[in-house]
């Protein structure tokens, strides 16, 4: 008996003996390689502010698919590659789908509860009742026929003031979220919801803005007294906090309100709460205010990015169009049903979502072990932040082609399995994000493109405007605007009804709806 002890005792020694070497070993390997920064700084100085995506393909040139930076301490690596990215964010996705904390975007204005920044067992939970969000299947049949009306009155307001297209996307990504989160159907609430919305979302990027608030960087001051000099962010954030739990309780609570007189209409809110236990009310009315937060600028994005193609690249708006009317015909608009038919259209769709991306450098992960990690002989240590280079990735000319820049839908018919899919990449590129962090909503936004694309392509031509010297004004370069959602920037194009048959169509949707 008392050998077998000593054996064990020998065994576990051993064993203590390899780890301990193998953390030494580890610990002593090289960080990822990177730019040289300044004593305390660091690398804060470099940092871009501008296309940061641009910068850092640059500098892999140099680097490799590893990119370390430092700022105030903390650790940033930026990922420029899929292979690497899939390695680290999605196969280790249990140490690395921690989230940064936010002093001011976080504590002070609130943002701390909403779905993207929730971490821990309080995240799995919540994104666990997302369920229904968690399959294109399931989204169609939620909310494909509100999808389809909201597409309809989208079609109708191009066609009274085709020039003012982008006001039309951003109040049709608004009213569809809202429908679908808590069935608020269109009209005056709606409308006031939205424009609330939009203020909170875009006090979001400036509150979450890094180098903003320095707050962030010395969080002790977040006790001192708003009527300090200098110290007004504790009161602009206690504002911002107040629309910002008004906008997420008044329509929950509305809902809530129906739901006890049995006259809540359809919404995912409603679905929530009856499919949850009632303890989870707190995490339910945040995840639905998240839902709005995440989804509605990245919709109009994304929309934006399909005019700006199709403005510059008419025959891949000719091929799409052609397959609607060979599938669909000209006398009716889509539905879904139609779009298990349209390969073309699926690639269009997969098309804008790579070519224009919306989130170029993703949303950072957080190592969250307490323990460092080791990749490719380099050393990540605990608490880095990783930056996902989705733009580059898309860009990656050994999956998608030398022909990177041109938008061209047909390279994902061509290549049989497309080498990202082998990623897990849902719809070909890596727009949406990456392990247990996905973004929630990618069902949603993938369906919403395919019925507002299709419609819009059913009844509308999108065309370049004529120049002053008779000749089409194809747009040249259009940057994308810096930022967490970046946006196309500003070109000239024209939408006008395809015939006097697709105008027709789209007054008698609009009549019955
Ligand atoms: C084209 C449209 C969209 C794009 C490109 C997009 C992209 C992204 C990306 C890159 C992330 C971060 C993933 C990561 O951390 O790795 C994300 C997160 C998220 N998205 Fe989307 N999104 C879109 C539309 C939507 C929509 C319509 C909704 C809601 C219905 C939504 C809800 C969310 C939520 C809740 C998160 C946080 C997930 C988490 O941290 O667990 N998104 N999205």
């Amino acid at each position: 008996m008392a050998l077998i002890l000593l054996d064990y005792v020998f065994v576990l020694v051993l064993l203590f003996l390899v780890y301990s070497f193998w953390r030494r070993r580890n610990s002593d390997l090289p960080l990822p390689p990177g730019p040289r920064g300044l004593p305390v700084l660091g690398n804060a100085l470099q940092i871009p502010q501008e296309r940061p995506w641009l910068v850092y393909a640059e500098w892999a040139k140099q680097y490799g698919s590893l990119t370390h930076l430092t700022a105030f301490g903390t650790h940033l690596i930026i990922i420029n590659d899929r292979k690497t990215a899939h390695d680290l964010l999605d196969r280790r996705n249990a140490i690395y789908n921690g989230r940064v904390h936010m002093t001011f975007a976080g504590e002070i204005v609130g943002w701390e509860k909403s779905v993207a920044m929730l971490q821990g067992p309080r995240h799995i939970q919540t994104r666990r009742m997302g369920q229904t969000l968690m399959s294109l299947a399931s989204v169609q049949q939620q909310c494909g026929e509100r999808m389809t009306a909201e597409a309809h009155r989208l079609l109708k307001n191009l066609l009274d003031k085709p020039q003012e297209w982008m006001d039309h996307y951003r109040s049709s990504a608004g009213a569809f979220i809202m429908l679908t989160t808590y069935g608020t159907e269109p009209g005056k609430e709606q409308d006031a919801l939205i424009a609330e919305a939009k203020e909170v979302v875009e006090r979001f990027s400036v509150a979450a803005t890094p180098g903003n608030w320095i707050v962030d960087f010395i969080p002790i001051l977040k006790y001192v007294p708003a009527w300090v000099p200098g110290f007004r962010f504790n009161a602009t954030g206690k504002t911002w906090r107040s629309q910002l739990e008004h906008l997420v309780h008044s329509p929950f609570n509305k809902v809530k309100t129906l739901m006890e007189k049995h006259a809540a209409p359809p919404s995912l809110a409603a679905n929530f709460l009856e499919s949850n236990p009632a303890q989870n009310e707190e995490l339910i009315r945040w995840l639905c205010g998240s839902l709005f937060a995440a989804g509605a600028d990245t919709t109009v994005g994304a929309l934006a990015s399909f005019t700006l193609a199709m403005t510059k690249f008419p025959l891949a708006q000719r091929a799409a169009q052609a397959e609607l009317d060979r599938v669909v015909g000209r006398d009716r608009l889509p539905v879904f049903a139609d779009f298990e038919h349209m390969p073309y259209l699926h690639a269009l769709v997969k098309e804008v979502l790579r070519w224009g991306i919306i989130v170029p450098m993703g949303f950072p992960h957080r190592l969250s072990s307490p323990e460092q990690d080791t990749y490719d002989g380099y050393r990540i240590p605990a608490g880095a932040l990783l930056l996902p280079n989705a733009w580059a990735m898309s860009r990656d000319t050994g999956v998608y082609g030398a022909d990177v820049e041109v938008f061209r839908p047909e390279r994902y018919l061509e290549m049989k399995e497309l080498q990202g899919m082998a990623y897990g990449m849902a719809y070909g590129s890596p727009v949406f994000g990456f392990g247990g962090r996905v973004c929630l909503g990618q069902h949603v936004a993938y369906a919403t493109l395919l019925v507002q694309i299709a419609s819009i392509l059913a009844a509308f031509d999108i065309s370049p405007p004529v120049g002053k010297d008779g000749k089409l004004a194809v747009p040249g370069e259009v940057g994308f605007s810096s930022g967490v959602v970046s946006h196309p920037e500003h070109f000239e194009t024209v939408i006008r009804p395809r015939s006097a048959e697709a105008k027709e169509l789209v007054q008698a949707a609009n009549a019955f709806e």
